[in-house]
């Protein structure tokens, strides 16, 4: 399904520049839940970006279902990214004015125009509120971050990205802000959704406690993956098997 082939990224500011991402390679599946591990500084997050478009790579290629991605003209990129990726960092990024139920609506407001948005809000409004009752939070919908715990503003932040129906989740850290109980919970709904929707994920994570519960773990080492693995076969996936991590 996403495909990236020798992808390099260089970050250069003045005289200096950071070669961060040297010849990857990775394929993840329709429906695989995968997690990448490393050491920090190894270039995840930069390739987060680079395979969700928000980003471009100075060299290789990101296929989607065949497509070339990588080197789309702006509009056509910001619409496929809107359309086919979902996002959750480690800070939530949600906006302290807007209550919960305007927060998960925000990528909608934002991506159509306001003829657009006010034709089908009752239609968005229903699915935001659908997804808020999903994550366990639909007795919340009016409240505000700052009177929410951080388990709680990360299940809005996955109810915001999943209002769209992204095909693609893409995770980064979403259990590096929060103690082990809610991040165990994060997991369960990340992992719920993506056995019962089929939604491929791929999540950065140092925390080791739950790269078990993902049917495959690659880690990065300066920039590249280490021995890139073959996409996980859907049978696989009922069974995530202990063996998958026992290369880290
Ligand atoms: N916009 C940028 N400009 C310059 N350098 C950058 C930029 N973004 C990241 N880097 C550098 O690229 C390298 C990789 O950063 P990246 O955030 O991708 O690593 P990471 O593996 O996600 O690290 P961590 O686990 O600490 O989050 C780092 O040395 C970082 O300083």
């Amino acid at each position: 399904m996403l495909k990236a082939t020798n992808l390099h990224k260089t970050y250069r500011r003045d005289a200096h520049s950071v070669h961060v991402i040297r010849g990857l390679d990775l394929e993840i599946q329709t429906g695989e839940f995968v997690s990448v591990i490393g050491v920090s500084g190894s270039g995840k997050s930069t390739l987060m970006h680079l395979l969700g478009t928000l980003d471009s790579p100075d060299q290789g290629e990101i296929l989607l279902d065949g497509r070339r991605i990588d080197n789309l003209p702006p509009l056509e990129r910001d619409q496929l990214r809107n359309q086919t990726f979902g996002f959750i960092f480690q800070f939530y990024h949600l906006l302290p004015e807007l209550t919960m139920l305007e927060n998960v609506l925000m990528p909608v407001m934002i991506s159509h125009s306001f003829f657009g948005w006010m034709r089908k809000s009752r239609m968005w409004k229903k699915r935001a509120l659908e997804l808020l009752e999903r994550v366990g939070l639909g007795h919340r919908i009016k409240h505000k971050p700052r009177e929410l715990s951080g388990g709680e503003m990360q299940r809005t932040a996955i109810a915001r990205a999943l209002i769209q129906q992204p095909k693609i989740l893409l995770a980064d850290e979403p259990t590096g802000n929060l103690d082990r109980d809610a991040g165990l919970d994060i997991i369960q709904i990340l992992r719920d959704l993506n056995r019962s929707e089929g939604t491929s994920i791929l999540m950065v994570t140092h925390n080791l406690d739950i790269v078990s519960e993902t049917d495959r773990v690659v880690r990065m080492t300066a920039g590249k993956i280490d021995a890139p693995s073959e996409p996980t076969e859907p049978t696989l996936k009922l069974h995530p098997t202990p063996n998958l991590v026992a290369n880290w």
